[in-house]
């Protein structure tokens, strides 16, 4: 046969693939290092630990390499039964074996490859694997007429690596999650499914399957996932929507396949999918048409979500802190249908996180967890475990042997470096958001046709550093001139109390979002709904669904004359709403002055203590104050 570069070439591919199969598997076992330097290293045959196992001296196994090599805690009869290491070659992934430590309870972890080994190879890995295949896949494709095993086996190199993490019990417990009390609650219920599905079946009712967890980062919604599946006793698969998305169409999808079926195998248990905003976006949003490697894994999902009855044990619980990204078809009764808010703490809550991390911690008794939550405005769960955290090794560093208040304060310094957005400590802004929300919120209260308070809350959630919620009275379709009104000055009141008390001059842009809401309404007012001057006209088609750039297709069926008394008409509600609001805020000035202390005092008030409130110092019923006309 002819040296050729293309026959070289082909035969030294598939041995580097190969070669690099093996390579990266030697850094997915785990360190030696990670272990007791002596004891990880010692080997046991597979016959020997089935050994150990039937004479039930196995304690812990950990899986490593796609359930190639074990890394087991055994009872040494020898010596005084004490603990020891032991590495164990598997003869591959069995879940038999699985199975069988699961029915004796033996602490199984199973550990996916790719947190093995350090960063850096694991980077490479992913790197040079793409790099090889594709060029692979290119180079047999081109030759697929003389290739030994044809293009076919090439594919095989890209069928899944299951990558998510199983573990059998989470040891995690709703007393470990603190400060999201209404969110525990609703899970409580999860639970129970879980834990008594007859309860729900024997009367027809049908188990849902999904739960979706919205809240931003470091709120404990992965602790909360773990925390069910720790009350329920079942076991916990995880995965991240990111690992999701992989570069080799079908992987992701293939993935998906595999999760549930080892699921379902395993039920009945949690599946929880972080970041499920990864794959789930709106599918084809964004420029140049969607990610097809995305949209076929979200098909995929969806299509195992539907595929399973709610009865057969597995829960799904999504996390995310983009909602709004998410793919409507998700949310759809029978999928997602559940979906539960995880907030960043507020002051109680806050107390409560810190006393949960000080339970493992030496902390000095003059330290005031109190002191320390009153400190931390918009400070999540996850920074709170890292304040305390940074105080301990502080502690550590210092060789003292508790934690003191020195230690808290350096701390707070530092998580408040590593944090975006500085939360709010300094007192005058703090207070002038504070009256911005009561601002919102008392004219919520007085006008008649506004939709009630829920709560107002100083605490910051994503670029808003203060809230007011409303909630809905009922569901209606249809809205009455009055109530857009009432809306519109509910809106301004935000920005009318800070005029108000502060001055023109102090007015700041924290009314940005709400000048744009009060713009739209007045707009559809007059453009829309023939509520203007301009007569019953409908001036402007509905522009469909916002999202993504497709706003920008309203389109214009004016002339530029009507355009200008549209503008002229917008502006004259907008105008009468906000001399309304500034008179109502002005009129109630004592109650809101003492709410905006109250809210500073508490940072959250909820809608039933706000009313109360404000009855005491009125007795004219609520909502019969003011009535918007025009
Ligand atoms: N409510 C809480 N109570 C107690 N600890 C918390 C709470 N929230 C967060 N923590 C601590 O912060 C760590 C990280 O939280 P977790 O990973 O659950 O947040 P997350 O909401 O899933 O964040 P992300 O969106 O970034 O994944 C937890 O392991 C825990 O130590
Ligand atoms: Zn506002």
């Amino acid at each position: 046969m002819k040296f050729s570069w293309r026959t070289a070439l082909l035969w030294t591919l598939p041995a580097l693939i190969v070669g690099f199969f093996l390579w990266q598997s030697s850094f997915a076992t785990p360190p030696a290092s990670m272990n007791n330097k002596n004891t990880a290293s010692t080997r046991m045959t597979y016959g020997r630990f089935l050994e150990y196992l039937d004479a039930s001296r196995v304690v812990s196994v950990d899986l490593y390499d796609e359930g190639r090599t074990a890394i087991i805690e055994a009872v040494d009869s020898e010596l005084d039964n004490r603990i020891q290491r032991l590495r164990v070659d598997l003869p591959g992934n069995s879940p038999e074996l699985v199975s069988r430590l699961r029915k004796e309870n033996i602490n199984l972890d199973v550990h996916p490859t790719r947190n093995d080994g350090t960063a850096i190879w694991s980077l490479l890995g992913n790197l040079i694997f793409p790099v090889l295949l594709i060029g692979g896949l290119f180079f047999l494709f081109r030759r697929s007429g003389n290739v030994p095993g044809g293009p076919g086996q090439a594919m095989s190199f890209g069928k899944s690596k299951a990558r998510f993490q199983m573990d059998a019990k989470t040891g995690v417990m709703f007393d470990d999650v603190a400060g999201i009390e209404e969110a525990k609650e609703e899970l409580q219920e999860v639970v129970t499914f879980l834990k008594k599905p007859e309860r729900f079946t024997a009367v027809g009712a049908k188990i849902p399957k999904g739960v979706l967890l919205i809240g931003p980062p470091g709120t404990g919604k992965t602790l909360l996932a773990k925390a069910i599946a720790g009350e329920a006793g079942v076991p916990f698969f995880s995965i991240s929507g990111s690992e999701f998305v992989e570069m080799f169409v079908g992987v992701g999808a293939s993935r998906v396949r595999d999760l549930f079926k080892k699921a379902k195998e395993n039920a009945p248990c949690i599946v929880f999918i972080d970041e499920i905003d990864a794959v789930g976006r709106q599918r084809g949003a964004g420029i140049g048409g969607g990610n097809d490697e995305r949209e076929q894994t979200l098909n995929q999902l969806l299509t195992e979500m539907d595929g399973f009855e709610g009865n057969t044990g597995v829960i799904i619980i999504a996390a995310t802190n983009r909602p709004d990204v998410l793919d409507s078809a998700l949310l759809r009764p029978g999928r997602f249908d559940r979906q539960i808010q995880v907030d960043v703490p507020d002051i109680k809550g806050r107390l409560e996180v810190l006393e949960v991390h000080a339970r493992d911690k030496k902390i000095a008794d003059e330290v005031s967890l109190d002191a320390i939550a009153r400190r931390t405005p918009g400070f999540s769960g996850a920074d709170l475990a890292n304040l305390l955290n940074e105080a301990a090794i502080l502690t550590a560093r210092r060789r003292k042997d508790a934690v003191t208040m020195l230690e808290i304060d350096d701390a707070v310094d530092r998580v408040i470096a590593g944090m975006e957005g500085v939360p709010l400590t300094d007192g005058k802004s703090k207070r002038l958001i504070g009256y911005h929300e009561i601002g919102h919120a008392i004219i919520g209260t007085l006008v008649k046709g506004h939709d009630p308070v829920q709560k107002v809350t100083l605490v910051p959630r994503g670029q808003a550093r203060g809230l007011t919620w409303f909630s809905p009275s009922d569901e209606q379709s249809l809205i009455s001139r009055a109530q857009i009104l009432a809306r519109i000055t509910g809106a301004l009141g935000g920005r009318a109390a800070e005029e108000v008390v502060f001055g023109d001059s102090e007015i700041t842009t924290g009314a940005g979002n709400d000048l744009q809401q009060v713009t739209s309404m007045a707009r559809q007012m007059v453009t829309r709904f023939g509520m203007s001057d301009l007569g019953p006209l409908s001036l402007e088609s509905q522009s469909g669904e916002v999202f993504l750039g497709r706003d920008l297709m309203t389109r214009s069926e004016y002339s530029e004359e009507i355009s200008s008394r549209i503008d002229a008409q917008v502006r004259s509600i907008v105008e009468h709403c906000y001399n309304d609001a500034r008179r109502i805020v002005r009129e109630n000035r004592i109650v809101v002055d003492r709410l905006v202390d109250l809210l500073i005092e508490k940072e959250t008030i909820d809608g039933d203590e706000f009313r109360q409130i404000v009855a005491e110092y009125t007795d004219i019923p609520e909502k019969e104050q003011y009535t918007p006309v025009m």
